[in-house]
């Protein structure tokens, strides 16, 4: 996670990057820094979340777990284009981050990224009004690191939340698991599958339902899971999927997604299954469309609109 001060709008020159394209990032960080404190001070319990929201409602997506897990790392790599090196040099957080992500009317949510050090169950601080407003919780799980301690955390964070917000999507993102052969990496994602499952039915919550991805920066998994997770709150993904079919049954073409161009997340894709090797390739061809368009493409056009 990056230090907070790091954590600013995206500087203008920055549109040049993305050729152009659109892609509001908004942080509000003094005001979620004035509600944390406010929270965790406990000093003054009336400033919620969504008062000082600007009204606007979207869907919120919460990055949580241990600290060091990966959080901030992923939110950069995704939605700032950071390569996964630098992440490398990102401090470690100490304040409620808030960003909004708003690239398309399809693509358009909070991230409420929490630090890892923090503890949201303190009494002063409001965790039902965090989880009332909320579309999907993250809980990263470092697996390179014993994850004891990860899975009870996570244990508490989804029975609570649960409590507050049966409607959640509840996503656990098995990282880093580029260190891990392949062997190991299914042996650990079946471990934590059932210890956490296991956890759950003991405490008589076996409905909750936990997705599982295994993901890195440093490869394409980050971005396809992060897709799925968003999927889920786009309503209508039914029809998306529905005209990606009748897209491709008229075509000829093996397979289409719907893609968001900046993050490189789909948005849907046709019935068929999700080949990581097609996804990558276009991901890659996305990449050089960008690049592309940052020499030639829509910069220069303004020059031309406004010299
Ligand atoms: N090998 C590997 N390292 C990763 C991956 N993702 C993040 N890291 C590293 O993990 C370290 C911690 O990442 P952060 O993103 O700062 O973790 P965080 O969860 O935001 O940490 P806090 O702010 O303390 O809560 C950094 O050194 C990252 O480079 C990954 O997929 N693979």
């Amino acid at each position: 996670m990056s230090g907070g001060s790091e954590r600013s709008p995206v500087p203008a020159e920055d549109d040049s990057d993305t050729g152009g394209l659109d892609y509001d990032y908004d942080d509000d960080e003094d005001e979620i820094e004035a509600f944390a404190e406010a929270q965790l001070g406990g000093e003054d319990g009336e400033l919620g979340f969504n008062d000082s929201l600007n009204g606007e409602v979207k869907p919120r997506i919460l990055l949580m777990g241990l600290r060091r897990s990966g959080k901030s790392s992923i939110q950069k790599v995704v939605f700032h284009k950071m390569s996964p090196n630098e992440t490398l040099f990102l401090e470690s957080t100490n304040k409620i981050c808030r960003e909004d992500v708003s690239s398309s009317s399809f693509v358009s949510f909070q991230i409420w990224d929490f630090p890892g050090q923090i503890d949201f169950f303190d009494p002063s601080f409001d965790y039902e009004m965090i989880f009332r407003g909320t579309g999907a919780l993250i809980f990263v799980i470092d697996s390179q690191d014993d994850y004891v301690e990860a899975l009870n955390r996570l244990h508490l964070t989804v029975t609570r939340a649960y409590q507050v917000n049966p409607d959640i999507s509840f996503e656990v993102f098995i990282h880093k698991v580029d260190g891990l052969s392949d062997d190991h990496k299914i042996e650990k994602q079946r471990d934590i599958h059932k210890r956490a499952n296991d956890d759950l039915a003991d405490a008589g919550l076996e409905k909750i339902h936990l997705s599982f991805y295994l993901t890195s920066i440093y490869d394409h998994s980050i971005f396809e899971a992060f897709s799925k997770v968003v999927q889920k709150l786009i309503p209508q993904l039914p029809t998306l999927e529905n005209l990606l079919n009748i897209f491709i049954s008229n075509s000829g073409i093996e397979k289409a997604f719907l893609f968001d161009v900046v993050s490189k997340i789909y948005i849907a894709t046709d019935s068929s299954p999700v080949d990581m090797q097609t996804y990558e390739l276009c991901c890659d061809m996305i990449d050089v469309v960008i690049d592309i368009s940052c020499i030639y493409g829509a910069f220069h056009c303004l020059d031309l609109i406004h010299p």
